[in-house]
């Protein structure tokens, strides 16, 4: 934290999305980004070298959730784990893999079959999510889906990323950690602060601390994901906490 106060010009802020700017809620396409966090993204924006948001979601759907995102000074978002990218008003990435549409075709037959109610699947375009937190019981479906995604998602060339109650069929070859260090490389960072709350967020938590430069690890806390709270240098109280560490920063590089 010392050499991003210090220097603030030469630092990347990477921000997850869901759980850490928007908070949790039961329906993914009802989420909304916190109601500050775009103001103060936009005020951090001026001072420091480049904000990103890297984020499981398409950045169509985290501009779409998140309004106010599109006018933070020099924002980038890394959405679809760093394949898909955002930046001045274009978005780039390679073309989508066959194997989504083909594997989505077979899951309500899929899910039907193993006698789950209450699961829902989430359409992404380049990856498709399936979704436990409406079911009666979240863990135990979850736990019912792991195995038959794993074998759905192999025989269509996918991987599976697991969350906060979603299992996510997607392409492999990008998470969040390789996003996060070709970034770092291309803004020739100074330093780093990356900020997220589930599992899909360690593997950006290892690229600060791989990539050799001053860092530091904030995980936005929930009682749903503990992994990552132990691995941050800081835990702040959920999408709340975050703004108002955000806010202390801004503040600090006003004085
Ligand atoms: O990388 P992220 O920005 O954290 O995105 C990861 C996944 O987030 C979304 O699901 C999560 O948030 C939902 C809305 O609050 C919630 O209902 C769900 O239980 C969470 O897992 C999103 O729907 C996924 O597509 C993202 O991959």
């Amino acid at each position: 934290m010392e050499a991003i106060l210090k220097d603030p010009a030469g630092a990347v802020i990477g921000l997850d999305f869901d759980g850490t700017l928007s908070p949790i809620v039961s329906d993914p396409a009802a989420a909304l980004i916190h109601p500050e966090a775009p103001g103060v993204l936009a005020e951090l924006g001026r001072h420091v070298r480049a904000v990103a948001i890297v984020t499981g979601r398409p950045p169509a759907t985290a501009l779409e959730l998140g309004p106010g995102l599109a006018e933070v000074p020099g924002l980038v978002i890394l959405g679809h784990y760093g394949f898909e990218r955002w930046e001045n008003g274009a978005i780039s990435g390679p073309p989508p893999p066959a194997g989504v549409p083909r594997a989505e075709a077979e899951l309500p037959l899929l899910i039907d079959s193993l006698g789950l109610k209450g699961v829902t699947i989430e359409d992404k375009g380049r990856a498709v999510a399936v979704h436990t937190r409406r079911a009666d019981d979240p863990e135990g479906a979850l736990a019912v889906l792991r195995e038959p995604l794993d074998e759905l998602a192999a025989r269509h060339n996918l991987v599976v990323e697991p969350g906060r109650f979603v299992l996510e069929l997607r392409p492999p070859g990008m998470d969040k950690g390789h996003a996060l260090g070709l970034f770092l490389a291309e803004r020739d960072a100074m330093s780093v602060m990356f900020v997220g709350d589930d599992l899909g967020d360690l593997a950006a938590f290892e690229a600060v601390r791989a990539s050799g430069l001053p860092g530091v690890t904030v995980c936005s806390g929930s009682t749903e994901v503990t992994a990552l709270a132990e691995r941050a240098d800081i835990v702040v109280d959920g999408p709340d906490g975050v703004v108002a560490l955000l806010r202390e920063l801004v503040s600090a590089f006003s004085r």
